[in-house]
């Protein structure tokens, strides 16, 4: 039976910059993303993602839009990741780090793939043009993606 673990992950963008973490433990330890995490029992998505944003960034977050849905799914693990992604240009505060996560911020022209989960390549480009998209992915491992589905879509439908 596949059950499904709800996260989110956060983006907060500035002009042509983006704020990435540097994740210094957990999954996808040593790598780059953006901030977020479990959505936990009560509370709502765009909760979790405020909360972990604020938890992993320091910062407090302003209308989140919603821009992304994407699923993974791991070779021979019955639970899917649904990952949802948010962005904004508002916020409070200023980014520190945390016991998690090692803030810095990105020129777009040199985000750090290499470093990064290796979907993000696939659909950072959307996100960076401004569109929305749904994807799925699945992986061997944690490196290795056997197959994906990534479309731009009008709005994030559940
Ligand atoms: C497989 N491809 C992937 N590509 C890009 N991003 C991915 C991802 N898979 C998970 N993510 C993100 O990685 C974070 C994990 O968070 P994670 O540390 O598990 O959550 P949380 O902080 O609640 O954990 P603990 O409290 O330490 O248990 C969370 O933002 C989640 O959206």
């Amino acid at each position: 039976m596949t059950t499904r673990k709800l996260l989110s992950l956060v983006f907060v963008r500035e002009a042509s910059k983006i704020l990435l973490g540097y994740k210094k433990r957990g999954f996808g330890q040593g790598w780059w993303n953006g901030f977020g995490g479990k959505v936990e029992k009560g509370e709502t998505i765009m909760q979790g993602a405020l909360r972990e944003l604020t938890e992993e960034s320091g910062l407090i977050g302003d209308s989140l839009e919603e821009i992304g849905l994407l699923t993974f799914e791991f070779e021979g693990d019955p639970v899917l990741l649904e990952v949802h992604v948010f962005s904004t240009t508002k916020f409070s505060g200023k980014p520190e780090e945390t016991e998690e996560m090692r803030p810095a911020w990105f020129d777009i022209q040199d985000i750090p793939f290499k470093k990064m989960w290796s979907d993000d390549v696939l659909w950072f480009p959307l996100m960076l043009k401004g569109s929305k998209f749904k994807g799925y992915f699945l992986f061997k491992g944690l490196h290795d993606i056997l197959k994906y589905k990534l479309d731009e879509v009008d709005k994030i439908e559940y």
